[in-house]
């Protein structure tokens, strides 16, 4: 399948395929910030990243990141930086992308106009709206997507190249920028942010605040992706195409393109669909949204629907002069959403950890354990979400189990029981390897906990601050979140720890089944 990860010469390599990246296809992150990884008798149990696989796909092993990164004041675009993400753009530009959107018919007869709201900008209702209706309605034409690219004299430098679509169409955008009014999209461009406050942002300073978490090493690794990708764009592209690109492109304006791709980007345009969608891209996140539905859909239009456009609908009611919010994704955790969109949302089933489990290479059954993990539709190492609140993620267990699984347990792994296995683990094996995967949580539960300079009952404290500054309220937020999660993981394999002895394992089912054991453990055999 094109989402499992090969392997080459014993590495493992993450899917080339932008589209169909393994769900946490994530590169190695070596931050200096990062802590080292723990190796533990069972295997090395980790507790970093949360990389968004997405946009990581394809990309081996970033070069180590070079810190400190400056931020620098970005010259191309208008609007400027924030650290409340709340500015916008002035009335006069406001005016012109409005008018610029309603000549090309995008705003479905005035349904929803773009306004200065909270969030920055968004979209308001111009009249009352029911659930479901379209509020949006933006030709293909206005979009910035590889079509666009293709059709600019940017395709024609980049055609035959296999750039990745986010890189096409992050140099569209930077072009585009640097033309100024020239540029088709100016009134557009004239709008975007230039800075929001997603974590690849922050000062170094700002990422103090969240030093521990695994947003930190998510966020770190992003940074060192980009500014690879940068590298590799500026020695092929940028560099021999001087008349396309007469300025300097720097990696802040990079940095500044992928941030509004992964910002306004709908989930679901991903690879060739990857699409920057004006007008519709306005609209805000609310949690109130809850509906699983996407709110919109790409559609043919027009004589034999010849005219695709991209149409937004409400997902609920709105009444007149009321902002129109969607839902972004139900599932992105809060170090996701801090990342992405630079907030955070307190609402429990945000808050999540990823755990990472690795069958060690020095284990003396590496070979038996990793075969029988890939049997299984696992790997040498798997990422577990553990979200605050909900149940172990399945097969969690019994992936530790066959981690932790050694000494007089070992026969398990012989060829023999190679297709039982896997059952055989979903339930306690013995004593010893139960108390082993409670050690082995436990120990990295700790571990990770003590790398957070906070703990949960100071982050409550300062959450209960009134006018926090949004980058600490989403750094709090987060690492509060994380914590809680590991103090929930650390209680569940204590209260396991507890119950060892009353515990059925292996042996005993195994009497059991063959007839020589009763319901009260009595060896049938011998007692009546
Ligand atoms: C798709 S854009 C929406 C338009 C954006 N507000 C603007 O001014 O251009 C996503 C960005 O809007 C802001 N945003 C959206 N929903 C938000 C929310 N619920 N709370 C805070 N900021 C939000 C964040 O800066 C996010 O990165």
């Amino acid at each position: 399948s094109p989402n499992s990860p090969k392997r080459t010469n014993g590495r493992r390599l993450p899917s080339s395929n932008p589209n169909s990246p393994p769900r946490r296809a994530r590169p190695p992150v070596s931050s200096p910030l990062r802590a080292p990884r723990r190796r533990t008798m069972a295997g090395a149990v980790h507790h970093h990243h949360l990389l968004p696989p997405r946009l990581l796909s394809g990309y081996p092993q970033p070069p180590r990141l070079r810190l400190p990164l400056r931020p620098r004041p970005l010259r191309l675009h208008p609007r400027v930086a924030s650290a409340t993400a709340a500015s916008a753009p002035s009335d006069a530009a406001l005016q012109e992308f409005r008018r610029w959107i309603s000549s090309h018919g995008a705003d479905t007869g005035g349904a929803a106009s773009p306004a200065a709201v909270p969030e920055g900008l968004g979209l308001v209702a111009a009249r009352g709206l029911s659930r479901g209706e379209v509020v949006a309605e933006v030709p293909k034409k206005l979009w910035i997507d590889a079509d666009a690219v293709a059709a600019s004299d940017l395709g024609r430098a980049l055609s035959g190249g296999d750039l990745r679509p986010w890189v096409a169409v992050s140099l569209l955008l930077l072009r585009e920028a640097a033309r100024g009014a020239h540029s088709p999209w100016a009134p557009y461009l004239a709008i975007l942010p230039s800075q929001s406050d997603s974590t690849i942002f922050w000062s170094e300073e700002e990422l103090l605040e969240i030093q521990g978490t695994q947003l930190l090493s998510t966020t770190m690794g992003v940074k060192e992706y980009v500014q690879s990708e940068f590298d590799n764009v500026e020695a092929e592209i940028i560099s021999k195409n001087k008349d396309l690109f007469p300025g300097t492109i720097t990696f802040d304006d990079f940095l500044w393109a992928f941030g509004i791709l992964r910002s306004r980007v709908f989930t679901g345009l991903r690879g060739d669909k990857l699409a920057l969608i004006p007008l519709a891209d306005l609209v805000n996140h609310s949690d109130d949204i809850t509906s699983k539905e996407a709110s919109w859909e790409i559609k043919g239009k027009g004589l034999f629907g010849r005219d695709v456009v991209f149409s937004l609908r409400t997902p609920v009611d709105v009444k007149s002069g009321e902002q129109i919010y969607v839902q972004y994704d139900l599932d992105k955790s809060n170090a996701e959403l801090a990342l992405d969109y630079g907030f955070t949302k307190s609402n429990s089933s945000r808050d999540s950890y990823t755990l990472t489990l690795e069958i060690s290479e020095s284990d003396p059954f590496y070979d038996d354990k990793l075969d029988i993990a890939e049997l299984n539709g696992l790997g040498e190492t798997a990422y577990f979400d553990l979200v605050l609140g909900e149940s172990l993620p399945p097969q969690m267990l019994t992936y530790l189990r066959l981690l932790c699984l050694g000494g007089t347990d070992a026969f398990l792994l012989e060829a023999l029981f190679r297709n039982a296995v896997w059952g055989h683990l979903e339930l306690p094996v013995s004593f010893d390897n139960e108390e082993a995967i409670c050690q082995v949580i436990r120990n990295a539960c700790k571990s990770a906990l003590s790398a957070y300079h906070t703990t949960v009952e100071e982050d409550e404290e300062l959450l209960e601050r009134e006018n926090l500054q949004a980058r600490l309220q989403i750094a709090i937020e987060v690492r509060a979140g994380e914590k809680k999660v590991l103090q929930q993981i650390d209680g569940i394999f204590q209260r396991r720890e507890e119950e060892l002895d009353g515990l059925e394992y292996y042996q005993e089912r195994r009497l059991k089944d063959i007839g020589l054991v009763g319901d009260n453990g009595e060896i049938i055999f011998w007692e009546s």
